[in-house]
């Protein structure tokens, strides 16, 4: 039995990690097994290149660095956790992957959709997401959410500029133009049930529950 790998991607503060948290205890009371994870991430190495990336001190950081350590972090908890899984029969929720990198270090550093691709490509070795909800919600208000959350820290990425999330934004939209077949939006400036509702009626569609 194969499993499936399913991503959810998005902006700052656009309610991934609460919607994936509320759905993993929503699975487990029904009984339905699934692993949830996160990048960059996940495994001991790749958290270890999450502090390195989003250390608030690094801002030397040079951009096609940052893009290889994503690359590098990905690559590592794909062979360490997520390929096991799925041919483990397992689904697997991962909060962010390669969109991410296609929308962040592609276009909003400006290294370039194509050229980010192209070293994940590497990383990946053919292992795209089965299924991937895009939360939308407009970076202003998703910037809100984070300053109101005491519980959040702020890393390096989160504290560069509006028109650097706004860049983002539009990195996302031309990473859902090019995956239409994959990615589904959802609505993400709703309230959370409702946001979770939404998910669960897609997720409906591709896993039983
Ligand atoms: N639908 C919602 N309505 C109002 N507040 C929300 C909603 N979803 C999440 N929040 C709040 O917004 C803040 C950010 O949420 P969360 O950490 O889940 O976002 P995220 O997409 O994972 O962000 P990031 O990618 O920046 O880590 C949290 O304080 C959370 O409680
Ligand atoms: C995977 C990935 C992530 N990022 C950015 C997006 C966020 O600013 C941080 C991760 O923090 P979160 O609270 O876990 O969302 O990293 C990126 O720029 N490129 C990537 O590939």
């Amino acid at each position: 039995m194969i499993g499936k790998f399913i991503t959810f991607e998005g902006p700052e503060g656009a309610g991934k990690t609460t919607i994936l948290e509320l759905l993993m205890k929503d699975l487990q009371q029904s009984g339905i097994e699934a692993v949830f994870t996160r990048e960059p991430g996940g495994i001991h190495i790749a958290e270890k290149i999450r502090e390195v990336i989003l250390n608030k001190e690094h801002t030397e950081m040079d951009a096609r660095t940052e893009a290889l350590l994503y690359a590098a972090a990905r690559r590592q908890h794909l062979v360490e956790k997520v390929i096991p899984a799925i041919k483990n029969g397992e689904i697997v929720f991962c909060d962010r992957f390669i969109d991410s990198s296609l929308a962040y270090q592609g276009h909003a550093r400006g290294l370039g959709i194509d050229e980010v691709l192209s070293i994940n490509e590497f990383a990946i070795n053919g292992f795209m997401p089965d299924l991937t909800f895009y939360f939308s919600i407009e970076p202003e208000r998703g910037l809100e959410r984070i300053a109101s959350s005491s519980e959040r820290e702020k890393n390096r990425l989160d504290l560069e500029g509006l028109s650097f999330h706004k860049k983002v934004q539009e990195g996302y939209e031309k990473v859902i133009n090019r995956f239409q077949e994959r990615i589904v939006i959802i609505d993400a400036d709703k309230p959370m049930i409702e946001v979770l509702d939404d998910v669960k009626n897609v997720l409906k569609e591709h896993i039983q529950m």
